[in-house]
């Protein structure tokens, strides 16, 4: 658990995060957004001390960061980045050993852990570990960040930006995989973004920030239903919002087990908003269902995205 409390930190006189004061739960995949200047990476960067608060402090298990030497905190604390890429003229195995190195392991472990990571990352060891970063696509090489910031098993992960510049396929796709990273982990990841998109789709909680504070905390279900102010509704943005609710709950919230129909299925696991697109281009009002294992799982009702069925 971290525990933030009450941190300012000014540049040149100029706050950039004010008065912060968070609770960040173990486990909790949260996202903090807001525009450009609103203190996001500085506030990233004080988690992990890359930067100091002028006052307030920041607890991790119940211990001052300052109170951890720089090891214990790397070990504990791993960071992903977007502009600040991978060490050009290290391979991709030795950009994802980096800590563990710097931490000692012994070199048949390392190697173990980052064949491992790359598989994770659907990056074949075998062609990738010997590139160096100008021989990967742009994708490659936030996989192989990402990578680099999980290779000392972290309990904890901040990603600034970690996806931006991409293709929104190959970000779709890392976000999926982080998703499921996050799932299969329990890591505490802290992501930071300004796509209120990929805000929705991945946090449990966002946080908004302007100008250096929280404008709003809450699920993504309070954000696009009880925004807290003008600010928070102008920047979530008030299009679309009843399509934006689907795509937060699965097709396995509303199906109807048991009963069956004949026809091309829908998965289980696709949001509600996939379904309407469904319906629409089948021109049906009934679905079926498949499990992830393309077992039946049921039907859907088209009325079933206006809630559960009774
Ligand atoms: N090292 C620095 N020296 C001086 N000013 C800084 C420094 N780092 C950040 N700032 C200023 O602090 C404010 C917050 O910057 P920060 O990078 O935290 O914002 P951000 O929300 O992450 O923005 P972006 O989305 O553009 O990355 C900005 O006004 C920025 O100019």
């Amino acid at each position: 658990m971290i525990e933030i409390d009450n941190i300012c930190k000014s540049f040149d006189g100029r706050a950039a995060v004010s008065e912060m004061s968070l609770t960040i739960k173990a486990g909790e995949l949260i996202v903090l957004i807001g525009s450009s200047g609103s203190g996001k990476s500085t506030f990233l960067k004080l988690l992990n001390r890359l930067l100091e608060p002028d006052s307030g402090n920041i607890q991790l298990h119940g211990k001052d960061i300052a109170d951890y030497s720089p090891e214990q905190l790397r070990r504990r604390i791993g960071y992903a980045i977007q502009s600040v890429g991978l060490f050009p003229h290290w391979t991709v195995e030795q950009n994802i050993a980096a800590v563990p190195t710097l931490l000692k392991w012994p070199k048949a472990r390392i190697r173990e852990r980052v064949s491992e990571l790359l598989s994770l990352l659907h990056l074949p060891p075998e062609v990738f570990l010997q590139r160096y970063p100008h021989q990967l696509s742009g994708g490659q090489q936030q996989r192989v960040g990402v990578a680099r910031a999980l290779a000392a098993d972290p309990e904890v992960l901040l990603m600034d930006e970690p996806f931006g510049a991409l293709d929104p396929v190959t970000r779709a796709s890392l976000q999926q995989e982080l998703a499921s990273i996050h799932a299969m982990s329990g890591k505490t990841i802290v992501l930071v973004t300004h796509d209120i998109d990929e805000a929705l789709a991945l946090g449990e909680r966002i946080v908004l920030m302007d100008q250096g504070r929280i404008a709003q905390q809450g699920t993504p279900r309070d954000f696009l239903l009880a925004p807290a102010s003008d600010f928070v509704r102008g920047f979530v943005g008030q299009s679309d919002v009843g399509i934006r609710l689907l795509g937060l709950d699965k097709v396995a919230d509303r199906v109807r087990a048991g009963d069956t129909i004949a026809g091309e299925p829908i998965r289980s696991n696709d949001t509600l908003r996939e379904a309407l697109s469904a319906f629409i281009t089948r021109k049906v009002d009934i679905l079926p269902v498949v499990d992830e294992h393309g077992q039946s799982a049921g039907v859907l009702h088209f009325s079933d995205l206006l809630g559960a069925p009774t």
